[in-house]
């Protein structure tokens, strides 16, 4: 945790009322229809179904490259802006899009580190599967505050208690109901705003209409006979004499700290509970965060601007090859024709064309403040891990770099496109697609990833975006690892195992392992060289 002074004046307005946040889930538990309502509940989009190329997009892999290549949507989808009315303040909700496939969590979790809070998505038939539990520990290893949203009420759907317990035991966080179902499948008819003391009901014949809601005074208010069957009912009155014994009540700093998550049952199809959700979002945020950095950490409130790059995106047009890095603002007010100082070149940037991603829309940023997410388009100064700031010489910390899981040699088609080949990984690794080492020696470079699907996405990226048929092989190693230590140590190291070394884009020594066993004769036999699993990605 970070110590955060105790003396904080309240964060300025502009600053206040953003909300800056990822969804997580498995495949199919509803994102995207869920980003989707967000966006139309936000005004974003006229009607729902926009966003709805993406999702079926993700269903298979060549549906994937298709999407791939499709890059003016995912990019557009990268990063959302939106405005949210709750309680007469009008928010600012950027939604910033997490890879869905578990290939990709190199990927995700860099996402996460430019999020203050997460919406866990899960299935009410399926409870806590695997991608959510290993997204899921991602935001524990930065204590993001999470959100879950149990969604397709609308189904036969597992015991409440049960998904609850499940929750509670495979995630090891405690889990607080905000609201709770009434009936289940085809009896559900919507539920009970615990935070609010209304009752909420789901409209069938409407799937865009925004439930109806009823104040309600305590559980023997007269008016919900009125609305609930009367076995439902009972039920009802008997789960909430549960609740109010079994589990604890919201308390926001447990849920800032992540350690308790609020949990909303809805059906995101028939777009209820979304509302309350995107309620609950703009009343327990939370507010932008204060980021970790060296020398110092960096306050939202500083008068200064300062970002960081969590993501770079090339060839978002094959025509120019553009790159966007996206730059979540840590802190500032920053506006369009900025000058800022590039820390890792020390070189000054005029920032003239940052874009913001509005639904599906594209627009140049006029302005933007701590909190927000800003695409700028460049050559590729920009790298995952820079800091930008208004001079000051700060870098932001805690994005890493991991080692690969998997690797394997590259070759051109053609050997005499090799140099191409070269400068096309070289992209691919900085945006951080891929790690690629080159070996001291030979030729060729050995490319690692942590999933399978990720090799099969590069070539067909190389191929589509270089023209560059290529060819991934077995490689003899089967991981790396960053070598660090004082130089004399390392030199040594270096010229004593040359077979196993090579250098990363950065140019910074990799040791390519076979076995763990060559990690732990490292470790016996060079007591002064450190090889490590992870590079934080400044410099
Ligand atoms: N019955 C029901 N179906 C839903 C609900 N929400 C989403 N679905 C359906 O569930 C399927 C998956 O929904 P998506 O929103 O595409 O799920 P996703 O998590 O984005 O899936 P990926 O794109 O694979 O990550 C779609 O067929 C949706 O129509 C719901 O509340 N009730």
């Amino acid at each position: 945790m970070l110590d955060t002074p105790s003396n904080r004046p309240a964060l300025p307005a502009e600053i206040a009322r953003r909300r800056t946040f990822a969804i997580i889930s498995h495949p199919d538990a509803g994102k995207t229809t869920l980003t989707e309502k967000f966006l139309l509940f936000g005004g974003a989009i006229q009607m729902a179904g926009q966003v709805r190329a993406k999702g079926e997009a993700r269903r298979t892999r060549s549906d994937f490259m298709a999407m791939e290549k499709d890059r003016g949507i995912s990019v557009s989808a990268s990063a959302m802006s939106f405005d949210f009315m709750n309680k007469g303040t009008n928010f600012r909700f950027n939604l910033v899009d997490t890879p869905g496939h578990s290939d990709f969590s190199e990927d995700t979790y860099r996402t996460l580190t430019a999020v203050d809070a997460a919406v866990m998505v899960i299935d009410g038939a399926k409870g806590v599967e695997s991608q959510t539990q290993k997204l899921f520990e991602v935001c524990r290893m930065r204590d993001l505050p999470i959100l879950t949203f149990c969604n397709k009420m609308d189904r036969e759907s597992r015991d409440v208690f049960e998904i609850i317990d499940e929750i509670q035991e495979n995630l090891a966080i405690d889990v607080t109901p905000a609201s709770w179902p009434i009936g289940v499948g085809r009896d559900f008819i919507g539920c009970y705003d615990i935070l609010r003391d209304r009752l909420e009901l789901m409209d069938r014949a409407d799937r865009n209409k925004v439930a109806e809601s009823i104040a309600i005074e305590g559980l023997d208010d007269p008016k919900l006979a009125e609305h609930v069957p009367a076995a439902l009912l009972e039920k009802l009155r008997e789960d909430l004499e549960m609740v109010r014994e079994l589990m604890p009540p919201l308390d926001a700093s447990l849920m800032a700290e992540g350690s308790l998550t609020p949990i909303w049952f809805g059906s995101a199809i028939n777009s209820f509970g979304v509302k309350e959700l995107m309620d609950g979002i703009a009343t327990y945020g939370p507010e932008p965060q204060i980021q970790s950095a060296e020398p110092r950490q960096i306050l939202p409130e500083e008068p200064k601007v300062s970002g960081f790059v969590f993501k770079v995106q090339a060839n978002m047009d094959p025509k120019h090859r553009d790159r966007v890095a996206f730059v979540r603002l840590a802190s500032g007010h920053f506006t369009r024709g900025m000058k800022l100082t590039h820390v890792r070149s020390k070189k000054t940037m005029s920032v003239t064309n940052p874009v913001m991603f509005l639904a599906a829309d594209r627009e140049l940023a006029e302005e933007a403040w701590a909190g927000d997410i800003i695409g700028i388009p460049n050559h590729g100064q920009l790298r995952i891990g820079d800091t930008l700031t208004e001079g000051e010489a700060i870098r932001v910390s805690g994005i890493p770099s991991f080692a690969p899981e998997l690797l394997q040699g590259v070759r051109a088609g053609d050997p005499m496109k090799s140099k191409h080949l070269e400068k096309a990984l070289m992209q691919f690794a900085e945006e951080g697609a891929a790690k690629v080492f080159k070996p001291a020696i030979g030729s060729g470079f050995v490319v690692g990833v942590v999933g399978q699907l990720q090799f099969e996405v590069l070539a067909s990226r190389i191929e589509l975006e270089y023209g560059l048929p290529v060819r991934f092989e077995q490689s003899q190693f089967t991981s790396a690892r960053w070598v660090n230590g004082d130089r004399q140590a390392v030199d040594k190291f270096t010229e004593a195992n040359k077979q196993h070394i090579a250098h990363d884009h950065d140019g910074d020594i990799v040791y390519l392992t076979r076995l763990q066993w060559d990690i732990d004769r490292v470790d016996r036999d060079y007591p002064d060289v450190r090889l490590t699993a992870t590079k934080e990605m400044m410099v």
